[in-house]
Protein backbone atom coordinates (compact mmCIF):
# COMPACT_ATOMS: atom_id res chain seq x y z
CA UNK A 1 0.00 0.00 0.00
CA UNK A 2 1.17 4.08 -0.73
CA UNK A 3 1.06 5.44 2.43
CA UNK A 4 1.70 8.74 4.00
CA UNK A 5 3.77 9.55 7.20
CA UNK A 6 4.30 12.04 9.83
CA UNK A 7 6.62 12.40 12.81
CA UNK A 8 5.86 15.65 14.11
CA UNK A 9 8.55 16.84 16.77
CA UNK A 10 9.19 20.04 17.99
CA UNK A 11 12.04 21.21 16.04
CA UNK A 12 11.07 19.37 12.78
CA UNK A 13 8.47 17.63 11.04
CA UNK A 14 9.92 14.32 9.41
CA UNK A 15 7.09 13.69 5.94
CA UNK A 16 7.71 10.70 3.92
CA UNK A 17 5.97 8.08 1.60
CA UNK A 18 6.30 4.68 1.88
CA UNK A 19 5.15 1.10 2.62
CA UNK A 20 3.41 -0.69 5.85
CA UNK A 21 6.71 -2.92 5.94
CA UNK A 22 9.33 -0.23 6.77
CA UNK A 23 9.96 0.50 3.20
CA UNK A 24 10.62 4.63 2.46
CA UNK A 25 10.26 6.03 -1.38
CA UNK A 26 10.30 9.78 -0.76
CA UNK A 27 11.28 11.48 2.61
CA UNK A 28 12.02 15.44 3.38
CA UNK A 29 12.12 17.07 6.64
CA UNK A 30 10.81 21.17 7.54
CA UNK A 31 10.88 23.10 10.32
CA UNK A 32 8.09 22.75 12.94
CA UNK A 33 7.47 26.66 13.00
CA UNK A 34 3.50 27.93 13.75
CA UNK A 35 0.96 25.85 11.86
CA UNK A 36 0.09 28.07 9.44
CA UNK A 37 3.31 28.09 8.26
CA UNK A 38 4.13 23.87 8.40
CA UNK A 39 0.68 22.88 7.62
CA UNK A 40 0.74 24.15 4.15
CA UNK A 41 4.48 22.51 3.42
CA UNK A 42 2.64 18.95 4.93
CA UNK A 43 -0.31 19.33 2.70
CA UNK A 44 2.09 20.10 -0.49
CA UNK A 45 4.30 17.48 0.04
CA UNK A 46 1.53 14.65 -0.02
CA UNK A 47 -1.19 16.41 -2.75
CA UNK A 48 -1.13 14.40 -5.55
CA UNK A 49 1.41 11.61 -4.87
CA UNK A 50 -1.61 8.79 -4.57
CA UNK A 51 -1.11 7.85 -0.60
CA UNK A 52 -4.03 5.94 0.34
CA UNK A 53 -3.70 6.59 4.29
CA UNK A 54 -1.51 8.62 6.44
CA UNK A 55 -0.31 7.82 9.96
CA UNK A 56 0.56 10.68 12.23
CA UNK A 57 3.12 10.08 14.96
CA UNK A 58 2.63 13.56 16.92
CA UNK A 59 4.14 15.09 20.03
CA UNK A 60 1.86 15.58 22.60
CA UNK A 61 -0.47 16.12 24.63
CA UNK A 62 -3.05 15.32 21.05
CA UNK A 63 -6.05 13.75 21.34
CA UNK A 64 -5.99 10.49 19.89
CA UNK A 65 -9.36 8.86 20.66
CA UNK A 66 -10.76 7.99 17.49
CA UNK A 67 -14.58 8.40 18.64
CA UNK A 68 -13.51 12.20 19.89
CA UNK A 69 -14.93 15.10 17.89
CA UNK A 70 -12.05 16.49 18.25
CA UNK A 71 -9.67 13.78 17.04
CA UNK A 72 -6.06 14.44 16.11
CA UNK A 73 -6.42 18.36 17.84
CA UNK A 74 -3.10 19.74 19.67
CA UNK A 75 -4.03 20.12 23.26
CA UNK A 76 -2.30 22.13 26.08
CA UNK A 77 1.14 21.71 24.70
CA UNK A 78 4.15 23.70 25.70
CA UNK A 79 4.21 24.82 22.03
CA UNK A 80 2.26 26.99 22.85
CA UNK A 81 1.37 28.19 18.65
CA UNK A 82 -0.03 24.81 18.24
CA UNK A 83 -2.55 25.01 21.40
CA UNK A 84 -5.85 23.97 19.97
CA UNK A 85 -4.71 23.15 16.38
CA UNK A 86 -6.74 20.52 14.98
CA UNK A 87 -4.08 19.09 13.18
CA UNK A 88 -5.86 15.89 12.31
CA UNK A 89 -8.77 17.23 10.55
CA UNK A 90 -6.47 20.21 8.71
CA UNK A 91 -4.75 17.19 6.77
CA UNK A 92 -7.63 14.78 6.33
CA UNK A 93 -9.85 17.75 4.60
CA UNK A 94 -7.27 19.07 2.57
CA UNK A 95 -5.89 15.69 1.47
CA UNK A 96 -9.32 13.64 1.41
CA UNK A 97 -7.81 10.38 3.00
CA UNK A 98 -8.00 8.58 6.61
CA UNK A 99 -5.76 10.19 9.14
CA UNK A 100 -4.51 7.92 11.77
CA UNK A 101 -2.92 9.32 15.15
CA UNK A 102 -0.59 8.45 17.70
CA UNK A 103 2.17 10.09 19.61
CA UNK A 104 5.54 10.42 18.03
CA UNK A 105 6.68 7.97 20.94
CA UNK A 106 4.32 4.92 20.95
CA UNK A 107 5.12 4.65 17.14
CA UNK A 108 8.85 4.86 17.67
CA UNK A 109 8.49 2.57 20.15
CA UNK A 110 6.16 0.23 17.77
CA UNK A 111 8.55 0.12 15.10
CA UNK A 112 11.50 -1.05 17.08
CA UNK A 113 9.33 -3.52 18.20
CA UNK A 114 8.72 -4.17 14.24
CA UNK A 115 12.21 -3.75 12.61
CA UNK A 116 14.57 -2.14 15.37
CA UNK A 117 16.16 -2.21 18.56
CA UNK A 118 13.38 -4.59 20.13
CA UNK A 119 12.11 -6.71 17.63
CA UNK A 120 13.78 -10.10 20.09
CA UNK A 121 10.93 -8.98 22.85
CA UNK A 122 7.48 -8.39 22.94
CA UNK A 123 7.50 -5.19 24.89
CA UNK A 124 9.54 -1.95 24.77
CA UNK A 125 9.64 1.32 25.99
CA UNK A 126 10.88 4.16 23.58
CA UNK A 127 12.10 8.10 25.31
CA UNK A 128 13.20 10.95 23.19
CA UNK A 129 14.97 13.58 24.81
CA UNK A 130 14.87 16.33 22.33
CA UNK A 131 13.16 19.67 22.34
CA UNK A 132 10.80 18.46 25.10
CA UNK A 133 10.62 14.13 26.62
CA UNK A 134 8.65 11.82 25.76
CA UNK A 135 8.11 8.74 26.77
CA UNK A 136 5.61 5.87 24.84
CA UNK A 137 5.57 1.91 24.99
CA UNK A 138 4.48 -1.28 22.94
CA UNK A 139 2.96 -4.14 24.98
CA UNK A 140 2.41 -7.35 23.13
CA UNK A 141 1.10 -5.46 20.10
CA UNK A 142 -0.20 -2.40 21.18
CA UNK A 143 0.89 1.07 21.68
CA UNK A 144 0.30 1.87 25.40
CA UNK A 145 -2.98 4.39 25.72
CA UNK A 146 -5.62 4.76 28.16
CA UNK A 147 -7.46 8.23 29.19
CA UNK A 148 -5.45 9.95 26.70
CA UNK A 149 -1.64 8.56 26.07
CA UNK A 150 0.81 8.55 28.87
CA UNK A 151 2.62 12.04 29.45
CA UNK A 152 6.12 10.61 30.66
CA UNK A 153 8.05 13.59 30.58
CA UNK A 154 6.10 15.92 32.60
CA UNK A 155 6.90 13.57 36.14
CA UNK A 156 8.64 15.17 38.49
CA UNK A 157 12.35 13.74 39.93
CA UNK A 158 14.14 14.49 42.84
CA UNK A 159 16.58 18.08 42.33
CA UNK A 160 20.44 17.15 41.43
CA UNK A 161 21.80 19.21 45.04
CA UNK A 162 23.87 21.36 42.55
CA UNK A 163 21.09 22.65 40.68
CA UNK A 164 19.00 25.64 41.15
CA UNK A 165 17.86 26.73 37.19
CA UNK A 166 14.30 27.04 37.39
CA UNK A 167 13.20 24.93 34.50
CA UNK A 168 11.59 25.39 31.27
CA UNK A 169 8.04 23.53 31.34
CA UNK A 170 5.41 26.53 31.46
CA UNK A 171 3.25 24.19 33.00
CA UNK A 172 5.19 22.19 36.05
CA UNK A 173 8.58 24.04 35.57
CA UNK A 174 10.67 21.88 37.22
CA UNK A 175 9.36 18.56 35.75
CA UNK A 176 11.84 15.96 34.08
CA UNK A 177 11.13 17.65 30.28
CA UNK A 178 11.73 21.10 32.20
CA UNK A 179 15.22 20.47 33.51
CA UNK A 180 16.60 17.92 31.03
CA UNK A 181 15.28 18.63 27.33
CA UNK A 182 17.63 20.05 25.30
CA UNK A 183 16.53 23.93 26.00
CA UNK A 184 16.78 23.49 29.46
CA UNK A 185 20.38 22.45 28.80
CA UNK A 186 20.71 25.59 26.54
CA UNK A 187 19.39 27.76 29.14
CA UNK A 188 21.18 26.13 32.26
CA UNK A 189 24.61 25.53 30.68
CA UNK A 190 24.48 29.56 28.18
CA UNK A 191 25.65 26.48 25.36
CA UNK A 192 23.56 23.94 23.15
CA UNK A 193 23.59 20.47 23.90
CA UNK A 194 25.95 19.36 21.09
CA UNK A 195 28.33 21.99 22.25
CA UNK A 196 28.70 20.98 25.68
CA UNK A 197 29.81 17.79 25.06
CA UNK A 198 33.28 18.03 26.88
CA UNK A 199 31.43 19.45 30.05
CA UNK A 200 31.06 16.19 32.51
CA UNK A 201 29.10 18.17 35.25
CA UNK A 202 26.06 18.65 32.41
CA UNK A 203 25.93 14.52 31.60
CA UNK A 204 26.37 13.82 35.19
CA UNK A 205 23.47 15.99 35.94
CA UNK A 206 21.17 14.80 32.79
CA UNK A 207 21.90 11.17 33.93
CA UNK A 208 21.01 11.75 37.52
CA UNK A 209 17.51 12.75 35.88
CA UNK A 210 17.04 10.78 33.17
CA UNK A 211 18.06 7.75 35.06
CA UNK A 212 15.62 8.48 37.72
CA UNK A 213 12.52 8.78 35.13
CA UNK A 214 14.05 5.25 33.69
CA UNK A 215 13.82 3.79 37.48
CA UNK A 216 10.73 4.75 37.65
CA UNK A 217 8.96 3.33 34.37
CA UNK A 218 10.80 -0.03 35.20
CA UNK A 219 8.58 -0.14 38.50
CA UNK A 220 5.64 1.35 36.59
CA UNK A 221 5.91 -0.40 33.24
CA UNK A 222 8.46 -3.57 33.48
CA UNK A 223 9.51 -2.57 29.82
CA UNK A 224 11.20 -6.07 28.31
CA UNK A 225 13.48 -2.91 26.83
CA UNK A 226 14.13 0.90 27.02
CA UNK A 227 15.36 2.46 23.78
CA UNK A 228 16.51 6.20 24.07
CA UNK A 229 16.42 8.60 21.35
CA UNK A 230 15.73 12.29 20.56
CA UNK A 231 18.66 14.86 19.98
CA UNK A 232 20.48 15.13 23.32
CA UNK A 233 20.83 11.40 23.10
CA UNK A 234 23.38 12.11 20.26
CA UNK A 235 25.98 12.52 23.03
CA UNK A 236 26.94 8.74 23.48
CA UNK A 237 28.45 9.11 26.50
CA UNK A 238 25.14 9.19 28.56
CA UNK A 239 24.47 5.69 27.78
CA UNK A 240 26.73 4.38 30.83
CA UNK A 241 26.33 6.81 33.22
CA UNK A 242 22.45 6.44 32.66
CA UNK A 243 22.76 2.95 32.99
CA UNK A 244 25.09 2.77 35.70
CA UNK A 245 22.91 5.02 37.87
CA UNK A 246 19.85 3.43 36.98
CA UNK A 247 21.50 -0.07 38.48
CA UNK A 248 22.38 2.24 41.69
CA UNK A 249 18.85 3.05 42.14
CA UNK A 250 17.43 0.15 41.46
CA UNK A 251 19.55 -0.87 44.08
CA UNK A 252 18.91 -4.94 43.15
CA UNK A 253 15.21 -4.27 44.14
CA UNK A 254 14.04 -5.68 40.58
CA UNK A 255 14.96 -9.18 40.02
CA UNK A 256 15.70 -9.65 36.41
CA UNK A 257 19.20 -10.56 34.31
CA UNK A 258 18.90 -7.87 32.38
CA UNK A 259 19.11 -5.66 35.41
CA UNK A 260 22.57 -6.34 36.42
CA UNK A 261 26.20 -4.92 35.41
CA UNK A 262 26.44 -7.83 32.66
CA UNK A 263 23.37 -6.95 30.63
CA UNK A 264 22.10 -3.66 31.09
CA UNK A 265 24.29 -2.75 27.97
CA UNK A 266 21.54 -4.74 26.09
CA UNK A 267 18.49 -3.22 27.97
CA UNK A 268 19.21 0.61 27.68
CA UNK A 269 19.80 1.13 24.44
CA UNK A 270 19.96 3.78 21.21
CA UNK A 271 17.28 3.33 18.69
CA UNK A 272 17.63 0.60 15.85
CA UNK A 273 16.22 2.09 13.46
CA UNK A 274 18.67 5.16 14.62
CA UNK A 275 16.32 8.31 13.73
CA UNK A 276 14.18 6.62 11.76
CA UNK A 277 11.96 5.08 14.01
CA UNK A 278 9.56 7.73 14.78
CA UNK A 279 8.64 8.15 10.67
CA UNK A 280 8.75 4.10 10.00
CA UNK A 281 6.56 3.75 13.13
CA UNK A 282 4.07 6.54 11.45
CA UNK A 283 4.10 5.10 8.06
CA UNK A 284 2.94 1.32 9.74
CA UNK A 285 0.31 3.38 11.97
CA UNK A 286 -1.02 4.24 8.53
CA UNK A 287 -1.83 1.02 7.34
CA UNK A 288 -3.80 -0.34 10.78
N1 LIG B 1 24.42 16.24 19.33
C1 LIG B 1 23.62 16.78 20.25
N2 LIG B 1 23.99 16.82 21.55
C2 LIG B 1 23.20 17.36 22.50
N3 LIG B 1 22.00 17.90 22.25
C3 LIG B 1 21.56 17.89 20.99
C4 LIG B 1 22.34 17.32 19.93
N4 LIG B 1 21.63 17.43 18.77
C5 LIG B 1 20.47 18.05 19.11
N5 LIG B 1 20.42 18.31 20.43
C6 LIG B 1 19.34 19.01 21.15
O1 LIG B 1 18.16 18.24 20.99
C7 LIG B 1 17.02 19.09 20.78
C8 LIG B 1 16.33 18.68 19.46
O2 LIG B 1 15.89 17.37 19.58
P1 LIG B 1 15.43 16.46 18.37
O3 LIG B 1 16.48 16.53 17.32
O4 LIG B 1 15.10 15.14 18.94
O5 LIG B 1 14.18 17.28 17.83
P2 LIG B 1 12.62 17.07 17.87
O6 LIG B 1 12.30 15.75 17.25
O7 LIG B 1 12.00 18.26 17.27
O8 LIG B 1 12.30 17.07 19.39
P3 LIG B 1 10.97 16.47 20.11
O9 LIG B 1 10.88 15.03 19.75
O10 LIG B 1 11.25 16.68 21.55
O11 LIG B 1 9.82 17.27 19.63
C9 LIG B 1 17.55 20.51 20.76
O12 LIG B 1 17.32 21.10 22.04
C10 LIG B 1 19.04 20.34 20.51
O13 LIG B 1 19.83 21.38 21.11
ZN1 LIG C 1 5.96 19.68 32.43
Amino acid sequence: MKLGGIEAGGTKFVLAIGDEYGGIFEKTVIPTEHPEITVPKVIAFFEGKGIERLGLGGFGPIDINQNSKSYGQIQNTPKTDWVGYPLGAALKDSLGVEVVIDTDVNVAAMSEAKWGNAKDVDSCLYITVGTGIGAGAYFHGQTLKGLSHPEMGHIKVARHPDDTYKGTCPYHYDCLEGIAAGPSLEKRWGKKGHELAENDKVWEMEAFYLAQALTNYIYILSPERIIMGGGVMKQQQLFPLVRHKVLEMLNEYVSSPHLTEAEIDQYIVPPGLTDEAGIKGALYLAAT
